[in-house]
């Protein structure tokens, strides 16, 4: 199957695979399982709205400097949706960080195995977990990423690619490395919550493309639009706007790395919203994609309510960011 292009002679960033795009993402929804589902984790510590870190600040690096221009971006109230990065910044306590590592670690049974994008990852880890139910809908959390991003959000009404852990083993020479494929989000506003630092692994390097979508296949070795993203610290939360941005994580190779990585929705920008069937699909079987489907394109008459509501979210408004 097509899904590996060959790099020959490419940085080993670049030699990672690509995913499927087109017949061979077709191919891959048929075959894809629907997601497992443990049942929820008895005595897991409980969500606190303090485990949100105040005044948080971060670098933030525009889409026009990847080189979109600002017609083909979103507008809202004025503002343009033009964030592609911000980060990393810390967006848990220390203390929020170590209950939030619990969790994704006792949920590591449930993880089930991909070729799509990342190798191994739970999908709806919200659903499983109390904790990242109420991490991910706490008002507190959703202004603070609103705020970082400039636009109002809410976690993603798709549900299944909402709250994502991905797991990373070092299995030694010659197994098959945990990776994630260079790829593009189905989702436009995408956090990942590092919950190990360099110390404990090694490879395992959040790769992206400084550039247009449309302009990744003509990378080069050594071309200086392949960067690394600085999320060697535990706790590094970095946004990206990850429909427009290819990124990537190299296989580690020793050691251990486990990821959250959060998805989330602006009402008003949902037109613009950049899913198609057939990605989320790829992931997650054809089956279980259908009613996820219904509950984004579903028509409604107030946006900030109505998404709200099927993504079981407190409303934001463009008043909240402000
Ligand atoms: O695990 C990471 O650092 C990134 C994962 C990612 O890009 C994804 O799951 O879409
Ligand atoms: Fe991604």
């Amino acid at each position: 199957m097509a899904t590996t292009r060959a790099r020959s002679g490419r940085s080993s960033a670049l030699n990672l695979p690509r995913t499927a795009t087109g017949f061979d993402q077709v191919l891959h929804a048929v075959r894809a399982r629907p997601p497992r589902r443990a049942p929820e984790l008895p005595g897991e510590p409980r969500w606190r709205s303090e485990f949100v870190a105040t005044d948080l600040r971060g670098p933030r690096v525009r889409l026009q400097e990847f080189g979109y221009a600002s017609h083909e971006l979103g507008r809202g109230q004025g503002r343009l949706d033009d964030t592609a990065l911000v980060g990393p910044v810390r967006i848990l306590t220390p203390e929020g960080l170590s209950c939030l590592t619990e969790v994704c670690d006792r949920l590591e049974g449930a993880a089930g195995a991909s070729r799509f994008i990342a190798t191994r990852r739970v999908r709806s880890a919200d659903l499983m977990s109390a904790f990242i139910n109420n991490m991910i809908r706490d008002r507190t959390f959703l202004l603070t990423c609103s705020r970082l991003v400039g636009v109002p959000l809410i976690p993603h009404p798709l549900r299944i690619p909402t709250a994502q852990i991905n797991y990373f083993e070092g299995r030694g020479p010659g197994a098959r490395p945990d990776i994630v494929r260079w790829h593009r989000d189905g989702m436009d506003y995408v956090f990942t919550i590092q919950l190990n630092g360099y110390e404990d692994y090694e490879g395992g390097r959040f790769s992206y493309f400084r550039g247009r979508t449309d302009e990744f296949d003509g990378a080069r070795e050594g071309d200086p639009r392949i960067r690394e993203a600085d999320c060697g610290d535990r706790g590094a939360t970095l946004f990206l706007h990850g429909s427009r941005i290819f990124h990537a994580v190299t296989p580690v190779t020793r050691g251990r790395r486990v990821t959250l990585v959060v998805s989330f929705f602006c009402p008003y920008f949902a037109r613009q919203d950049s899913n198609t069937f057939w990605h989320l699909a790829g992931d997650d079987g054809i089956p279980a994609t259908i009613p996820c489907w219904l509950r984004l394109k579903w028509p409604v008459r107030d946006a900030a309510m109505d998404y709200a509501l099927r993504a079981g979210s407190p409303v934001v408004t463009w008043e909240d960011v402000r």
